[in-house]
């Protein structure tokens, strides 16, 4: 199989660079944007497709490097290239530029994803078990394979690229390239064989080599149809709440708490086959200063980017102090960035994805036992979330915020909360709410990571994490006024 390496002394994208930087912002996936590039280099490259095979498809990882110190001085992300001399109209949205082609044209290179073609290789290459170059197709043992057939990509929010075929799997091409098995797929994994029914079934994956270890490229899940995220649902019951604000929560036809009650169940049997899967420990002392300190790191960066935070330093650092005084706990493999966003409601049930952590984490701090809290606090967040995004409009208009419609978004917020935590200590047993001190501090931290999220990603909503983050000091009376 034709395979170019960067080790060969050349770089086989040398003639894209500029393209790919220009490509690269507009890319909803691509996390830097804003931040001042200082150029590009390709860390690995394999031609995928054999000799006879049309499209060419090609495999990259490229590091970028930034001038600024807004992150890391470079990352890495990957790339499925199509290269042909005519594509199909419909990947005309997809297409990176030019390069010369040794007929002495031009071919067309464009993100490989947007071609039906070449997802179609991918599943028939991960359903055959086969070996292109560095990447292994590798089906899930035991799992029966989907018809093959072309894939439609997925053209909403995402931090990754994913298609899907059929209303059968979904693909999901990991976007940041780092080495180590990725923990969304390690944790479907151990999940799937632990017989979870609050996860999609894992039925393959892409596996490469970075830096000479295993590196996760894609993962091939069922796709779960006629589901419906649970922060679009919630969005909705909210609209239903304030657009009859004399009622409460409770009385309004689009009331959430059973959904909520129906996620915290889920949430707890996730949190209890992890553990089954892959053990607990009790979080001692040492460990409980530990996870205080990455809190503090995080709450560093936060107050060096946002002045609100800044202000407040030394009151969320007090509550933070709730972890090591808060009593025994244990901790284990969690989900690590759990919303509504990450929950899908089927028509027999909730599924919980995106297994990921956090995305601006290491994969070390990614895969670090935690404690269950830390779902659990971020999902109470995201509850508050839900309820405030819909003031957003208000409170930037002339009028100012409207007394009674927060009102109403608080008793949801509180309400769904509420049931939350009710689903899940029926499941676990344990009732978050018995453990403010640690509950408290959980939520703060996220509210603190949400603060800087939004700064760099969407400022317009930076004021619901900046209210919570009061509010949760005002709650324990730390709050500078
Ligand atoms: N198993 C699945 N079944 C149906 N839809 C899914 C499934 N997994 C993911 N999705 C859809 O794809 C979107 C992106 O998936 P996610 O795993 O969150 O990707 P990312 O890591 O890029 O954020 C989700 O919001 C959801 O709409
Ligand atoms: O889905 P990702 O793993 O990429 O997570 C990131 O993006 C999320 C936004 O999509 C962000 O979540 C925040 O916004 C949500 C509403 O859009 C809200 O429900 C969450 O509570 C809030 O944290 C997440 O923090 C970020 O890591």
């Amino acid at each position: 199989m034709p395979a170019t390496s960067p080790a060969d002394g050349t770089d086989p994208l040398a003639g894209l660079h500029d393209d790919l930087l220009a490509w690269l912002p507009s890319q909803r996936w691509f996390p830097a944007k804003g931040r001042t590039v200082a150029g590009l280099r390709t860390v690995a490259h394999a031609t995928v497709s054999l000799p006879d095979e049309l499209p060419r498809v090609e495999h990259a990882v490229i590091a970028v490097s930034f001038t600024d110190a807004g992150g890391s001085a470079e990352e890495r992300y990957q790339l499925v290239l199509g290269v042909a001399s005519s594509p199909p109209g419909d990947v005309e949205y997809a297409v990176i530029g030019r390069r010369p082609n040794d007929q002495g044209g031009q071919d067309v290179v464009y993100d490989g994803l947007a071609d039906g073609r070449i997802s179609r290789l991918f599943l028939a290459l991960i359903t055959e078990g086969q070996t292109r170059g560095p990447l292994r197709f590798v089906p899930e043992p035991g799992t029966e394979a989907p018809i093959v057939g072309p894939g439609r990509p997925l053209l909403g929010e995402q931090s990754n690229s994913s298609v899907i075929y059929g209303e059968r799997a979904i693909m999901k091409l990991f976007r940041r390239a780092t080495a180590g098995l990725n923990p969304d797929l390690e944790l479907h994994r151990a999940l799937g064989r632990q017989g979870s029914h609050e996860v999609a079934p894992l039925l393959g994956a892409i596996e490469g080599e970075l830096d000479g270890e295993p590196m996760t490229v894609a993962m091939l899940q069922t796709y779960a149809a006629n589901s419906a995220d649970g922060w679009s649902m919630a969005l909705t019951s909210v609209r239903d709440l304030l657009a009859e604000a004399d009622l409460r929560p409770d009385e309004v036809g689009g009331d959430f708490a059973g959904e909520a009650h129906r996620i915290g169940k889920t949430v707890g049997a996730v949190h209890i086959e992890l553990a089954a899967a892959l053990g607990t420990r009790p979080l001692d002392a040492a460990g409980a200063a530990e996870v205080e300190e990455w809190m503090l790191e995080r709450l560093e960066r936060a107050s060096g980017v946002v002045e609100g935070v800044a202000e407040q330093h030394d009151a969320i650092a007090a509550v933070y102090r709730g972890v090591s005084t808060a009593g025994p706990s244990t901790v284990q493999r969690i989900h690590g960035d759990l919303h509504l966003g990450q929950e899908l409601r089927t028509p027999t049930g909730w599924l919980v994805i995106d297994f990921e952590g956090e995305p601006s984490k290491s994969l070390a701090d990614r895969v670090r036992p935690d404690s269950p809290m830390r779902d659990v606090a971020a999902m109470l967040r995201s509850f508050d979330y839900a309820a405030f995004h819909q003031l957003l409009d208000w409170e930037q208009s002339v009028d100012g915020p409207d007394p009674q419609l927060e009102r109403r978004a608080q008793e949801w917020a509180e309400r769904n909360r509420s049931s939350f935590c009710d689903g899940y200590a029926e499941v676990t047993g344990t009732d978050p709410r018995e453990n403010p001190a640690l509950l408290r501090a959980y939520e703060l931290d996220k509210a603190v990571y949400e603060v800087l999220y939004e700064t760099r990603n969407r400022p317009g909503w930076v004021s619901i994490p900046l209210r919570s983050m009061r509010r949760l000091l005002t709650d324990t009376g730390a709050a500078r006024r």
